[in-house]
């Protein structure tokens, strides 16, 4: 604790230097965060029991995602809600470590990232990751979650099977949720989320056409990857994919904002 003290004292000196306005917290290790600093302060965690306020505001991101992911959610989310601008800095405070972050000009495709959808894509984001590593039965998973703008993405797309969830009111944010949506995901097709966490849909095919749409992503990610682009390209709805191959991607307006491969992460352990 006294170690993190004396990084905490260095990064709000470090911040004051550059003229930095935010200082994000990444996990810290107590939540007896003793910090003078005249900016905004961001707590990146868990379940923190901070007391939020207008100065000091709590996001709930899985830190197995990585630091570089998370930091540039973090950026999304302070562009997003117009706290920081493009070109700016920010520092960030890990248990033993300070860093500077840079908020990139071409981040367009992030703003909004956060609007509605903070809570339910943490949870989206630890089950893919979850299904990433245990895989189902042995096997490889690959999924798509297609979360918010339900009405649009409902009409851009049609069952597959019977709709499981039908006539259920079942949502993500419920913990006991975690292995039912674990337990469909063998199910062809894409899982359908509402801006307020409720699971519609699986087993539902995604009826877009990415030849006609302007996406843009890399070559040779296959027709489950170019239809989670396109959906989120159609409508306003955020996709989240698991490939097979155990890489999550995190799709907006026809963009990659986010890739993690938990797997190869998991080797450095
Ligand atoms: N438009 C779509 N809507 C929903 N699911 C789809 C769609 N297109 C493909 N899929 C699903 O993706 C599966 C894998 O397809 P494909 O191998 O072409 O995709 P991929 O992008 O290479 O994915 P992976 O990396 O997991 O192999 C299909 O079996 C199907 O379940």
């Amino acid at each position: 604790m006294e170690l993190f003290n004396a990084i905490l004292k260095s990064g709000v000196e470090l911040a004051k230097n550059i003229g930095a306005k935010v200082i994000v917290l990444v996990y810290p290790p107590s939540e007896n965060i003793d910090i003078e600093f005249p900016g905004l302060i961001i707590i990146v965690g868990r379940e923190l029991d901070v007391k939020e306020g207008k100065k000091i505001q709590k996001l709930p991101l899985p830190m197995s995602i990585g630091l570089e992911n998370l930091l540039n959610l973090v950026a999304a989310f302070l562009k997003g809600k117009g706290m920081i601008e493009s070109g700016e800095k920010f520092v960030y405070i890990t248990e033993n470590s300070i860093g500077v972050k840079v908020v990139k000009e071409n981040f367009q495709a992030v703003e909004g990232f956060f609007d509605r959808y903070e809570g339910i894509v943490q949870r989206v984001l630890e089950i893919a990751i979850e299904l990433s590593i245990e895989g189902r039965e042995g096997r490889p998973v690959g999924t798509i979650f297609v979360i918010g703008d339900t009405k649009e993405v409902m009409k851009h797309s049609h069952q597959l099977v019977p709709n499981p969830f039908k006539g259920h009111k079942i949502n993500i944010m419920n913990p006991k949720v975690k292995p039912i949506i674990k337990e469909f995901s063998f199910l062809d097709g894409a899982f359908i989320i509402s801006s307020t966490g409720r699971v519609v849909a699986a087993g539902r095919y995604l009826d877009v056409d990415p030849k006609k749409l302007e996406i843009d992503i890399p070559q040779g990610l296959g027709s489950r990857h170019l239809a989670s682009a396109a959906i989120t390209k159609v409508t306003k709805a955020i996709a989240i994919t698991l490939s097979e191959s155990g890489v999550i991607r995190v799709f907006k307006d026809g963009k990659i904002i986010l890739e993690y491969n938990p797997r190869l992460a998991r080797q450095y352990f």
